[in-house]
């Protein structure tokens, strides 16, 4: 059985109250997020553009009902060089913080999301730009498959990325690794492609990233975040604490949406 998104995929076929489709795959999922998401942004907002494999969808959307006139006005800010190629590729008209320094929504994906919508984002890269235009947004609707849901942040087993500066580079991953000792931190510079002696993966900012990878729960997150930041050679991290307003998750049993603040 080949995916659904061809023909199930649709925001009037989504009912958030009853199960899903038993055939659908992970990407329908994304899609069906992305999909119910956009029915949050209005005619003339500004709107943060997500970067991934979800918030592409939503970035489609978005594009067709701008086409279909079903929404005027739209202005997009993207979060990354790839997602502005999207957009300009679907004709959405774009700008940035520096014309916009107020968002009225964005929309994105992320890596992790806890119980309190604290967020893990960046293993695409973007961190940085994502964390300046959603934090920057009055709304940021967060896009998710079910297995993005973690009880807390690193505990998928997978990465916490930190852009860094490339000067030195190992010598910042070596103090990130030390900082997260006690939650049994491996610390690792991301590469391109083509195995570890690959050269470093640099992002949109001409930076690198060092992953984070933690055996246990790494405990206040607010005193984590300003650990990593307070280490000279650090650009920024990937959690997102208290930035997601409303979160919106696609699973087999349905998709619920889930506001922070009520
Ligand atoms: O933070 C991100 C990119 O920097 C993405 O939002 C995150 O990696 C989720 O990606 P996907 O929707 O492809 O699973």
């Amino acid at each position: 059985m080949g995916s659904a998104s061809n023909h199930l995929v649709t925001p009037s076929a989504v009912d958030s109250s009853s199960p899903l489709p038993s055939n659908l795959t992970q990407d329908d999922l994304k899609k069906l997020a992305a999909y119910k998401a956009v029915e949050y942004v209005k005619s003339g907002m500004v709107v943060g553009l997500g970067t991934g494999s979800t918030a592409k969808h939503a970035v489609s959307r978005i594009s067709e009902l701008l086409r279909e006139g079903k929404l005027r006005d739209v202005i997009g800010i993207p979060t990354s060089t790839t997602t502005h190629a999207q957009a300009v590729s679907l004709g959405i008209p774009l700008s940035d913080l520096d014309s916009h320094p107020v968002v009225d929504l964005s929309i994105d994906g992320a890596d992790e999301v806890d119980p309190s919508l604290n967020l893990v984002k960046g293993r695409g890269g973007s961190l940085l730009r994502e964390k300046m235009v959603e934090g920057a947004s009055k709304k940021f609707v967060v896009i998710v498959d079910e297995s993005k849901l973690v009880k807390h942040l690193g505990g998928s087993g997978l990465a916490v990325p930190v852009e860094v500066v490339p000067f030195c580079c190992d010598f910042t991953r070596g103090k990130l690794e030390e900082l997260f000792k006690e939650a049994g931190c491996t610390a690792k510079l991301r590469v391109t492609s083509g195995g570890e002696t690959a050269p470093p993966a640099v992002t949109d900012n001409g930076n690198y990233v060092v992953d984070l990878y933690l055996e246990r729960d790494m405990g206040d997150l607010e005193a984590a975040s300003e650990k990593i930041l307070r280490l000279p050679g650090v650009v920024e991290h990937g959690m997102f604490l208290g930035i997601a307003t409303t979160l919106i998750v696609a699973g087999k049993a349905g998709m619920t949406v889930r506001d922070r603040f009520g």
